[in-house]
C-alpha cells in the first residue's frame, strides 16, 4: 500500500541558505507525524515543500501516490504557519468560503464548533482574538474533512485549554484514520499527538521515532538536583574545613552514584526512584542543607536539547561547570575539593 506522504530527499536552498539538505520520510495512514526543530530548522520550508507550495531543488514528494501539485485537493488540509483571510468577514463566514471552495464539505457550525468557536462565530475574523483567529483558521483546514492534513504550528498563540481542545481534536481525526502532519515548538505537543516524531536541525533529519524511542536514546537519565543551601556551605564551619556537600558528595559516589557539582548545586544522576531515600539519607547523613531537591526524568525536551548540541544541563539551568570526575569515587579529594568548596563558590 502507498504511504500518503513519501518524501525522497528533499533539497531547497534560498541563495547561500540551506533550508533543506537531504530530507526523506514517509508517513503512514493514521499516523501522526510531529516535526519538531529550532528556529530556521527549515520545517516551514519542509511543510511547503510537502504541500507543494514551494517547489524542492531537488528530490520527490509523493501525496497519495502522486505529486503535490497533482494530488486530490479534496482530501487535503493545510493550516499554513502564516494566515492571511480576507479579515472583514466573519468566523463563520470564513468557514462557510472555504467550504465553498470543495464538492463536499462538512457543516461549518460543526467546525466551528469543534475548533471552540460558536460563542465568536459571528465576529469578524479582524476583531477576534489572537487564537481565535488561529482556531479559526485551523477550522478552514478541517472543513474538508481531509485524509491528510498539514498543520504548521497549529496552537501557536492559543491559550492552554484551547490547546488541549485541540490536542482532543486532533486525537479524534487520528482515531478516525485521518493522517496529520504537524510542525510544533511544543514538547509536550509533539510528546501527546505525535506517533512519531523528526527532530529537524540545520535542514537534517536528525532523529526519527517515537517519543519515548528519542527520550531513552538521546534523552540522558533521571537525576536529582539539589539546590543547596549557601549560608550552610561555609567550609569554614566544619571540622574537616570542607562544605558539608563535598563529604556528601563523597559518601554518595562511595555509594555508587554518579555526582556532579556545580554552583551551589549537587546533580546526582541515573537515581532510580527506589533510589531516592538513600540519596536523601545520604545528604542528611552528611548535614547537608538544601532549599530544594527536584527528581527529574528526561523528557523530549531532553532529547531535543542533545540533539541540536544544546548540553541538557544548561537548558534546565542546571549549569554544570565541573567534569562529574572532579568528584567521583576515587577522584575526589584535592579537586572534590576545589569544585565544591572553592572553585564555584
Ligand atoms: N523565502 C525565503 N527566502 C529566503 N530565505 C528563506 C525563505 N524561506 C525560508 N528561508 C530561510 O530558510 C531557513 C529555514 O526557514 P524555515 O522558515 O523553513 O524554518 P522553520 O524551521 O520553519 O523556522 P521557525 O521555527 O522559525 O518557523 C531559514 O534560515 C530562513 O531564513
Amino acid at each position: 500500500m502507498t504511504e500518503p506522504l513519501v518524501a525522497e530527499d528533499l533539497r531547497k536552498s534560498y541563495g547561500d541558505t540551506t533550508a533543506l539538505d537531504g530530507v526523506s520520510l514517509s508517513v503512514g495512514e493514521g499516523e501522526v507525524f510531529g516535526l519538531i526543530g529550532p528556529n530556521g530548522a527549515g520545517k516551514t520550508t519542509l511543510v511547503r515543500s510537502l504541500t507543494g507550495t514551494t517547489e524542492p531543488d531537488s528530490g520527490t514528494v509523493s501525496v497519495f501516490g502522486t505529486d503535490p501539485q497533482s494530488a486530490d485537493r479534496q482530501r487535503l488540509g493545510l493550516l499554513p504557519q502564516a494566515f492571511d483571510p480576507p479579515e472583514r468577514l466573519t468566523a463563520r463566514e470564513l468557514v462557510a468560503y472555504y467550504a465553498g471552495l470543495y464538492d463536499e464539505a462538512r457543516d461549518p457550525d460543526t467546525v466551528l464548533a469543534e475548533v471552540g468557536l460558536d460563542a465568536a462565530d459571528d465576529t469578524w475574523y479582524e476583531n477576534l482574538s489572537g487564537g481565535q483567529q488561529r482556531r479559526t483558521c485551523v477550522g478552514t483546514a478541517l472543513v474538508n474533512d481531509p485524509d491528510l492534513l498539514f498543520l504548521d504550528e497549529p496552537t501557536t498563540g492559543i491559550d492552554p485549554a484551547g490547546r488541549r481542545a485541540l490536542w482532543t481534536l486532533v486525537e479524534d481525526l487520528a482515531d478516525r484514520g485521518t493522517t496529520v502532519f504537524l510542525t510544533t515548538h511544543s514538547m509536550e505537543e509533539a510528546e501527546r499527538l505525535a506517533d512519531r516524531v523528526g527532530l529537524l536541525a540545520d535542514g537534517e533529519l536528525a532523529a526519527v521515532g517515537p517519543p519515548s524511542d528519542l527520550v531513552a536514546e538521546y534523552g540522558g537519565r533521571t537525576r536529582i538536583v539539589v539546590e543547596l543551601d549557601a549560608d550552610a556551605e561555609s567550609p569554614a564551619d566544619s571540622a574537616d574545613g570542607r562544605p558539608p556537600s563535598a563529604r556528601a558528595a563523597d559518601a554518595l559516589a562511595a555509594a555508587d552514584f554518579e555526582v556532579e557539582a556545580a554552583e551551589g548545586r549537587l546533580v546526582v544522576t541515573g537515581v532510580l526512584p527506589e533510589d531516592i531515600g538513600a540519596v536523601v539519607a545520604a545528604l542528611n547523613d552528611g548535614g547537608v542543607a538544601y532549599d530544594s531537591l527536584t527528581w527529574t526524568e528526561p523528557d523530549l525536551e531532553d532529547a531535543f536539547l542533545q540533539l541540536t548540541g544544546e548540553s541538557v544541563a544548561a537548558g534546565e539551568g542546571v549549569a554544570l561547570g565541573r567534569p562529574a570526575d572532579a568528584v567521583r569515587g576515587e577522584d575526589t579529594g584535592d579537586d572534590g575539593e576545589t569544585a565544591l568548596a572553592g572553585g564555584d563558590r
